[in-house]
């Protein structure tokens, strides 16, 4: 059996007294996306750019295509793409010239013309890297990332700040590279990226993991087939629509103007909670029988305060 693309273990990396990864343990196999999700200061670009070889760990065992990042960084640079939160490049350098210039480095480079055809990126190609739009930045960041054909890419907010359009162009190129059998690891705040793209999802918080598993296995509800979800305006009375529903359905607002029926849901619970709106004078919308979705999970682990 291949060893696998990433294997992590008991990962610690501390910033002065801030402790940024705290015993993280990951293992993601070879040809698989991998996207590793988490609150704003969770750790995941400290355990990317360690993954990346830029950052030394403090402890824990570290291997990337079975090598040490930092050890055998050499040996293993050429067999990976690396696109930085943020991309960068030389303020005045020009797309085209920018591309180009990594493809140099690469033994057996894709043809740079086709990733910026690809990428939506042709007209611009003269254009300096300063004068890019932030979306045409990180595109060309994404394009360095892959001109050197890797076995292995490190995506860190692949999509963050690209428009719908955009995106879509990229996920469309990143389930074609996956399906070439390369293996992404990629970080997103995008929930709705992990559900389109991701085989595995890696939920970090504080520095460790706190959930992992298929999307449809974190998604899954323990013990229920489906639950009933809404929207109508906040502060409804939950106390009284619960008294509507028979007894054991309880209704909650998990966040203002979304409401949430925890029971089993059949066709005349449906039927009770449209008719109780109704009797209010409220419309219940998007109301939603099925599986909780990803950014539920994520904010039931997670907790619903704002992170720093
Ligand atoms: N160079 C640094 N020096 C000091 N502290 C740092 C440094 N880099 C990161 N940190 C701190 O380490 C913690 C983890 O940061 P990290 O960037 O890895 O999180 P993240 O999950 O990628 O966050 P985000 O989603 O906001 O990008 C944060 O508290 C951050 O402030």
């Amino acid at each position: 059996m291949s060893t696998p693309a990433v294997e992590i273990t008991g990962l610690v990396k501390k910033y002065g007294p801030k402790t940024a990864v705290d015993g993280l343990d990951l293992k993601m196999h070879r040809g698989r996306l991998l996207a590793l999700l988490g609150p704003n200061g969770a750790g995941k670009t400290t355990t990317v750019e360690i993954c990346e070889g830029f950052r030394r760990p403090d402890s824990g065992c570290v291997r990337v295509l079975g090598l040490d990042p930092v050890r055998e960084g050499r040996a293993l640079r050429p067999r990976i793409g690396v696109m930085p939160q943020g991309g960068g490049a030389y303020p005045g350098v020009r797309a085209g010239e920018m591309l180009g210039l990594v493809a140099s480095c690469a033994a057996e480079p894709l043809d740079p013309a086709w990733l910026l055809d690809v990428l939506g990126l042709s007209s611009a190609r003269r254009t300096p890297f300063k004068r890019l739009s932030g979306g045409q930045q990180q595109r060309l960041s994404l394009a360095c990332a892959l001109v050197g054909r890797p076995e292995l890419v490190f995506l860190d907010e692949p999509t963050a700040g690209m428009d719908p359009q955009a995106r879509r162009l990229v996920w469309d190129l990143l389930g074609a590279l996956r399906s070439d059998g390369v293996s992404i690891l990629l970080t997103t705040h995008l929930m709705e990226e992990a559900e389109a793209l991701a085989d595995d999802v890696v939920i970090v918080d504080d520095g460790r993991v706190i959930a992992e598993g298929t999307p449809s296995a974190l998604t899954a509800e323990e013990g229920e087939a489906a639950q009933l979800r809404f929207k109508a305006r906040p502060g409804l009375d939950t106390t009284l629509l619960t008294a509507a529903l028979p007894e054991g359905y309880h209704v909650h607002e998990p966040a203002p103007g979304s409401y949430h029926v925890l029971g089993l849901v059949d066709p005349q619970v449906v039927s009770t909670v449209t008719s109780w709106c109704a009797q209010q004078g409220v419309l219940a919308e998007e109301l939603h029988v099925g599986k909780r979705d990803l950014e539920e999970v994520f904010l039931e682990l997670t907790g619903r305060e704002l992170r720093s």
